[in-house]
């Protein structure tokens, strides 16, 4: 995982091209995993619209090189996206090593409550996953991260290792590291968060990304700053977690309204 640094002080471009050097790089991985809105920074709002861009636009153009230079899937976090029909969404995208979009997610739970993200972008309704040849991928978004049945949904579609794009504030670190804890043990599945480390809009970012197993045991674990985060993991210890503790076979469905 590349938690990377977002500062304004850094151009757009030239983090983009930073960023895609830092890709190549990882050549040998099988997946690499970017952040959360990493061009503009998750809290610049008022750089939201400037820097939109459509779904193969700028930045899929410099991940889809890098990602087939290096030969790895690249989840490639998110960019602001510029509907040409509709709002601006905060929209993920998966590439494959070949460079091609494998798959494109709209954060589904805008953060912001009356303000920010939450007023200036259109909420995604659909649920995404992704075949890799080692695992299947659930995607969500920062914000998503709170929401427990968003993770079911991607569970029930037979997802094994959930990754989560983020751009988390220091200030609530400590939520970020249980929640990213808990959607691994109750889930069984790997979790991997990957936040951005620096200060933008005024906002000092939790860097801390973290990498979890489907027992709720932590991998791997960033510090604050910049940093490439790597971790070995098997995908099989799912299936086996699965198994051994059959928990999600007890799921009783249909508690979401209370019984007269
Ligand atoms: O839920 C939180 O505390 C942070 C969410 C957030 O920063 C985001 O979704 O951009």
């Amino acid at each position: 995982m590349l938690q990377v640094a977002v500062n304004e002080d850094e151009p757009v471009a030239s983090r983009r091209r930073r960023v895609a050097g830092l890709v190549r790089d990882q050549a040998g991985a099988d997946l690499v995993v970017l952040p959360e809105l990493w061009t503009t920074g998750a809290f610049a709002y008022e750089e939201f619209g400037g820097e939109a861009e459509p779904l193969e636009g700028p930045t899929f153009e410099a991940m889809a090189k890098a990602a087939s230079d290096a030969g790895v899937w690249l989840h490639a976090g998110s960019i602001p996206e510029r509907d040409p029909d509709g709002p601006l969404y905060n929209t993920s995208l998966v590439l494959s090593p070949s460079g091609d979009l494998a798959a494109a997610y709209r954060k589904i739970h805008r953060f912001g409550f009356d303000k920010g993200e939450a007023v200036l972008m259109g909420a995604g309704d659909a649920l995404v996953t992704v075949r890799l040849p080692q695992t299947v991928v659930g995607v969500a978004t920062c914000y998503d991260l709170r929401f427990p049945e968003l993770f079911r949904g991607l569970v029930d579609a037979g997802a094994e290792t959930l990754v989560v794009p983020a751009g988390w504030p220091e200030r609530r670190r400590s939520h970020w590291t249980l929640l990213a804890r808990a959607r691994a043990v109750e889930n069984q599945a790997f979790v991997l968060a990957c936040g951005t480390a620096g200060t933008h809009a005024g906002v000092p970012q939790a860097g801390h990304s973290i990498v979890v197993d489907p027992w709720g045991e932590v991998l791997a674990e960033a510090g604050p700053g910049e940093e490439v985060l790597t971790v070995d993991f098997d995908p099989a210890t799912v299936a086996g977690t699965r198994e051994r503790f059959p928990a999600l076979k007890d799921r009783v469905l249909g508690l979401d309204r209370p019984r007269r």
